[in-house]
């Protein structure tokens, strides 16, 4: 890392207006072509002012080279990025007013703590004694105000994460990157930090892109998600209407589990006519377990119901999983544990039921 930057850096009046406090942002067609691969093709995205934006997707979908190409670390093939209304394709990454976060956190390593968050202030010109009092203010909001004059090597991993988001957040950019930001911490810790970051983001507002291949994660963080394959967008909306209205296959499968039920040997009773080139989708825990002489539940005629041989049972603590032959076709259902609850082993005849109204349908 270049600690004389600063010496690099244009003169004031080269300096990229300053933004307002969060800001817009577009991606207009940008691709980015590596030889025979295209990491990015086509993509285009509008990011509102304060939204918490999750790109999603599997290894080598393109999320990281997105979210490179917005930092400016990498220039697009094609297409433009716009920030606030301007084209930011020329400006380059240490004049794109953003706050970076990396999964390595990326901490100068023989900085204290309070240097590390001092550095972005002084980068931007910012007088000593309002330094002081700004790192001050925020270490004590990242509960780490006793920390500041230990070196990154003597914190944990969390502080470490907590170190890098303060010193993306220190200088008041409008936008906030995060790449990976939990991904080396254990699960415990790494559900403890997204509270930290969703609490974050309420109160300093930023327009924050992150990019993850974690779905939980992106289903707690994000307003919205955009969920990537091959180098494009397969679907962009809000957590719930991704996880209950997926698009397509992929994306039903991509974010939690799905029974796709394609050639069932039985009928999928729906109120809505798919049309062609869907396939129905049924999420694991919209099916209820029951013995096959159960009571007529009151809604009854507004569900299907068919019978089948349990599989398999797994027990995951507040959930038990259920893997259940249904002719040729094998069905994952999920029912939170209860006290009371019956509980079905492998040879046991069952009745699965669900309600017609959730039966999904999706792009094969
Ligand atoms: N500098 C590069 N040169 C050549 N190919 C690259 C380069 N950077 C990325 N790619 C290719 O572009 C595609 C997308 O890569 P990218 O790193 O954006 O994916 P990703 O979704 O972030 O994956 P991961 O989750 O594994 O980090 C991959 O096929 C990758 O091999």
């Amino acid at each position: 890392m270049n600690l004389n930057l600063k010496n690099h850096l244009p003169a004031e009046d080269e300096v990229l207006q300053k933004l307002p406090d969060t800001a817009q942002i577009e991606f207009r067609n940008v691709s980015k072509i590596y030889g025979a691969v295209a990491a990015v093709k086509d993509i285009s995205l509008s990011v509102s002012r304060g939204e918490f934006l999750t790109i999603l997707g599997p290894s080598g979908s393109g999320k990281t080279t997105a979210l490179m190409l917005l930092a400016g670390f990498t220039t697009p093939t094609g297409g433009d990025i716009l920030i606030s209304g301007k084209s930011v394709s020329e400006v380059p990454s240490y004049r794109r007013d953003q706050g970076i976060v990396f999964q390595s956190y990326a901490l100068f390593p023989h900085l204290t703590v309070h240097h590390n968050l001092e550095f972005p202030l002084e980068m931007r010109g910012i007088k000593a004694s309002d330094r002081a009092s700004r790192v001050k203010r925020m270490l004590e909001r990242v509960r780490l105000g006793e920390f500041g004059e230990r070196m990154p090597s003597q914190l944990s991993g969390g502080q470490q994460q907590r170190v890098a988001v303060a010193r993306a957040l220190i200088a008041d950019p409008p936008i906030l990157l995060l790449d990976e930001p939990l991904g080396a911490l254990d699960r415990n810790l790494r559900e403890q930090m997204q509270v930290e970051i969703k609490e974050l983001h309420k109160e300093f507002g930023k327009t924050t892109i992150c990019v993850t291949h974690d779905q939980e994660e992106a289903l707690t963080l994000s307003d919205r998600i955009v969920v990537m394959r091959a180098g494009q967008i397969e679907q962009i909306d809000t957590p719930e209407a991704l996880y209950d209205r997926p698009k397509t296959r992929f994306v039903a499968n991509f974010l939690g589990e799905a029974n796709i039920l394609e050639s069932v040997d039985f009928k999928i009773e729906s109120d809505v006519v798919p049309s062609s080139g869907m396939v129905s989708m049924l999420r694991p825990e919209r099916i209820c377990v029951s013995v096959p002489s159960a009571a007529r539940r009151a809604d009854a005629d507004h569900r299907q119901s068919v019978s089948g041989i349990v599989d398999d049972m797994i027990y995951a603590g507040p959930l038990r999983k259920y893997r259940v032959r249904v002719g040729n076709a094998t069905l994952i259902a999920r029912e939170h544990v209860a006290s009371g609850q019956q509980v079905f082993r492998p040879g046991e005849e069952v009745r699965l039921d669900w309600l017609r109204s959730d039966i999904r349908f999706v792009a094969a």
